[in-house]
């Protein structure tokens, strides 16, 4: 237990680094990446702290060189997620005991060595494994997930100084108890920073987990571990298990001691965990808690005092970054038709300059989408846009799956405001843009309003104050991230809280103390120092 109150090291946002031509990091990724690609590793799963094998192996490509092998990766069934419950349910009561300055200091260290020595380590690894470039890599899986680790220590010690008023005579204190029993984390491919904080927010305030990773992010997930093994995080505390998620899903669903879920995915699979969470909530010993951030279709509305090379430029860069495949990128595009002519000659005319590659060439802006189920249905949502009276492709429109799951970056016009495209998330580098007449800018923000069930991030883009004023309050609960004259992507911990509403998720603030809050069952204790002795009241004596 700690014996002082102890201040915290000083806490800020890790700075990126550049990856320009020369710079010391390029050639240290490079090298990295070289290194990566000429290994073939054999990853296990990590139950108890043990490398749990199975023999029965999966393949590691990477998405943008689908005949290159990375390694392979072990399986696991229904036994292997018992054996995962088991162990964290042992490790749980030395865990929770551990002083919290220990547990700071432990993921103070992760974040330590994922931005010292393992930084391009897992960059490459993020790089390869899930195809994304030097930038979005950086961004992610080591300055992302650096801020989580350390931002969570900051809002957990905010949190321990949440502590009520006392009366003279006694002494309030509330108590931060983690949960009891294992939390579930079930986590994306498209974010590394996202999957390491899944499990790592709830195991920072005292709980352990079964955290099974997306099957196209396992060598990021398992990278994870190993640093936070080397950081001192106690075996059986985070147990990392390779399985389908319907089959994790049975065993944990199923178990007195499942405490909660922190999930991140589909909207779909969300919705399928809950109603599995309420068909088995007789079985449970507390009731759980569900914080899980989903799908979007998220949305740039320009209006008609808006500058068009802004907009367009907000257009490339949050449609296309990391092929669109963020649950923040812009997927639909509201644009005035006094801008429209100029919109389309400039994104035109960008796309016409973007390179769509590997990753090991950094001019490439544009990777490969993440596997082939998604490469269909991403060329499918394209053949039908070509045929359909009701679009029309202005940019892009092919695709290439010989090496890499290649989507040249796609804009469609929607010739109707519900147009398939404009409603439903495809998550790929495709964008579809509206064209309104600038005097239906109400009825066009209704369409925007109502056209979609997703509410997670939007932009708004006007010259004009009072506009500006009236958009964001009409546009009030249409995303959980707002952003004036900004691209809808890149929220940064600590700087843009990340989550949203309506079918986009339970907007539980990643990397907040309002995430964290959900990791812990408080405990209010009143201590009396000088108890009554008389059981009297004054109002019950005689006059
Ligand atoms: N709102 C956010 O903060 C946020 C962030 C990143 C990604 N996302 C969303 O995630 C999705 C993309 O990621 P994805 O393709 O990995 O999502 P996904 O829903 O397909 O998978 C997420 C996880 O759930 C597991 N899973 C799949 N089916 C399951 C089932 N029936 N039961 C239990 N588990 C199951 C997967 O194996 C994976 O580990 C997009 O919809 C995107 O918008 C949201
Ligand atoms: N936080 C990221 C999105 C994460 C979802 O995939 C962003 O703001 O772009």
């Amino acid at each position: 237990m700690p014996k002082g109150v102890y201040r915290l090291p000083n806490i800020t946002n890790e700075p990126i680094k550049s990856y320009a031509p020369g710079s010391p990091e390029r050639k240290e990724l490079k090298a990295q990446i070289s290194e990566v690609k000429a290994t073939t590793v054999d990853l296990p799963m990590i139950i108890g702290g043990k490398e749990v094998r199975t023999g029965k192996l999966a393949d590691i490509r990477p998405p943008h060189d689908h005949k290159h092998l990375l390694g392979h990766y072990h399986q696991g069934d229904a036994s292997h997620v018992q054996m995962a419950i088991e162990a964290a349910l042992k490790a749980k009561p030395a865990w929770e005991k551990m002083g919290w300055e220990s547990r700071a200091a432990i993921f103070l260290k992760a974040a330590d060595l994922l931005t010292g020595p393992y930084r391009q380590k897992m960059n490459a690894v993020t790089m390869l494994g899930q195809s994304k470039n030097a930038f979005q890599a950086e961004i992610d899986c080591v300055c992302e997930l650096a801020d989580f680790f350390r931002y969570n220590v900051k809002n957990m010690y905010e949190i321990y100084h949440m502590q009520p008023n006392s009366a003279p005579g006694i002494w309030n204190r509330t108590v931060w108890r983690p949960l009891e029993g294992f939390i579930f984390a079930l986590t994306p491919f498209n974010f590394t920073s996202i999957a390491g904080n899944l499990p790592g927010a709830p195991a920072l305030m005292g709980n352990v987990c079964v955290w099974k990773p997306s099957k196209t992010a396992v060598y990021s997930a398992h990278l994870i571990m190993e640093i936070l093994k080397e950081a001192g995080l106690p075996d059986g505390v985070i147990n990392l298990v390779y399985c389908s998620g319907p089959t994790a899903a049975d065993v944990i669903f199923k178990h007195k001691d499942f405490a909660g879920v922190h999930f991140t995915g589909s909207t779909a699979v969300f919705n399928d965990i809950w109603a599995n969470i309420v068909n088995n909530i007789d079985k449970y010993r507390s009731y759980p808690r569900i914080v899980g951030e989903t799908g979007g279709k998220d949305y740039i509305f320009a209006d008609p005092t808006a500058s068009a090379k802004e907009v367009a430029t907000a257009i490339v860069r949050g449609a296309f970054e990391y092929q669109g495949q963020k649950c923040s990128a812009a997927s639909r595009a509201y644009i005035p038709s006094n801008l429209w002519p100029e919109i389309e000659t400039l994104v035109k005319k960008d796309l016409a300059e973007i390179k769509v590659g590997g990753i090991e060439d950094f001019r490439n802006f544009v990777n490969a989408v993440i596997d082939e189920t998604s490469f269909n249905k991403l060329s499918a949502t394209i053949d039908a846009a070509k045929t359909s009276k009701d679009a029309e492709i202005v940019a892009g429109g092919t695709y290439d799956k010989s090496v890499g799951y290649f989507i040249q970056p796609t804009v469609i016009r929607a010739l109707k405001p519900d147009y398939i495209t404009m409603q439903e998330e495809l998550f790929g580098p495709i964008i579809t843009i509206y064209v309104y007449e600038p005097d239906k800018v109400e009825e066009t923000l209704d369409i925007l309003d109502k056209g979609s069930a997703y509410a997670l991030t939007g932009a708004i883009f006007s010259n004009d104050r009072n506009r500006i004023e009236k958009l964001t309050e009409r546009l009030t609960h249409t995303a959980g991230n707002f952003y004036i004259n900004d691209k809808p992507t890149g929220a940064v911990v600590d700087q843009q809280p990340f989550g949203g509403g309506r079918a986009s998720g339970t907007n539980d603030k990643a990397g907040t103390v309002f995430n964290l809050l959900r990791w812990v069952s408080p405990q209010a204790i009143k201590e009396t120092f000088v108890p009554a002795t008389n059981y009297m009241y004054p109002n019950f004596l005689e006059e």
